[in-house]
């Protein structure tokens, strides 16, 4: 079993993409500039902002980051929204998600301008993904094809089992493993909560996906011997032996599926690192101009 160091690749990533930004710098270009609009104060959105935050540091971008209480009206958001696409400065921005329920995520995707939409959440970059033309690509997929790059697993001909729909990862990362290109050429199903033979898709499969989002979803039991399991989840789980309050937990009972696979991702130290680190190689791209001139 290989456990894939998703945190030492990511900081390998970082330092190339840093390499990057001083060549630019040395030769009179402007550092990417990534900002990032973040409502109302939950836990989990905090932690990511805050790693996103250091990493343009790490990066040798400039950030900025831009806050509202969770009662900001829609009309404001969109208002910053908009001013963000108007700002030469700005190359790409994000805004977190989830929104508070007044907010329509929808409506807000749609203002960001494509062409600054990182995240890679707008109908215009997810379906000129989904049809294999250049875009952001959304960064928790994209971080996922890095780690499948970087470990040299094969992809090609594989059943596939991706588990959730999500617009942010299922969908996109389906599309992707169906790519004609490696990372990609697998064999794709896709299961939700209203699949019927999600447990027998599972052990037939010799790649599988978590990213329901339900955490210790994925047992032993439903994991082929050798199978390649990627675990997506990143829930809070309340945990009181801790100082932080909680365990984050991932999609995958990691202790008892691991000795089965042939390459596990832990949580933490997994996907969670590569998404941020492939939002920095999307801000790097919208820098230098290099999808959407
Ligand atoms: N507009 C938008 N874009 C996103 O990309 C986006 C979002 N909204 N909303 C929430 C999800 C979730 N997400 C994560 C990012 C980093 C870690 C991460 O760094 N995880 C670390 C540990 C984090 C910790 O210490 O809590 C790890 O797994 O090792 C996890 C999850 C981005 N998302």
């Amino acid at each position: 079993m290989t456990l894939i160091d998703g945190k030492a690749i990511s900081e390998q990533v970082k330092q190339e993409i840093a390499a990057e930004v001083a060549e630019i710098v040395a030769k009179g270009g402007k550092r990417p500039h990534l900002a990032a609009i973040l409502v109302g104060h939950d836990g989990g959105s905090e932690t990511y902002v805050a790693n996103k935050v250091k990493a343009c540091e790490v990066c040798g971008f400039k950030s900025t980051l831009i806050r509202y209480e969770a009662d900001v009206t829609e009309e404001e958001l969109l208002a910053k929204v908009r001013e963000l696409n108007q700002d030469d400065d700005v190359d790409g921005f994000i805004v977190q998600l989830p929104l508070p329920k007044h907010i329509s995520e929808q409506k807000v995707i749609e203002t960001i301008d494509y062409r600054k939409d990182v995240d890679g959440f707008h109908p215009i970059n997810v379906g000129r993904m989904a049809i294999g033309l250049p875009c952001y690509v959304s960064a928790t997929p994209n971080g996922i094809l890095e780690l499948l790059k970087r470990y040299q697993i094969e992809t090609q001909g594989k059943k596939c089992v991706v588990l959730g729909r999500s617009n942010i990862v299922g969908k996109p990362m389906a599309m992707l493993m169906m790519q004609k290109a490696y990372p990609g050429d697998a064999t794709v199903t896709v299961c939700h909560s209203r699949s019927k033979n999600l447990v027998e898709e599972c052990r037939e499969a010799d790649i599988i996906i978590a990213a329901l989002g339900q955490p210790n979803f994925v047992k032993a039991d439903m994991v082929k011997e050798g199978a390649v399991v990627i675990d997506v989840g990143t829930t809070r789980v309340p945990d009181a032996t801790r100082k932080s309050g909680f365990k984050l937990t991932g999609d995958v009972k990691f202790d008892e599926v691991a000795p089965k696979c042939s390459f596990i991702t832990p949580v933490p130290g997994g996907v969670g690192p590569m998404t941020i680190v492939s939002l920095m190689k999307n801000t790097l791209l919208a820098g230098k101009k290099a999808i959407y001139g």
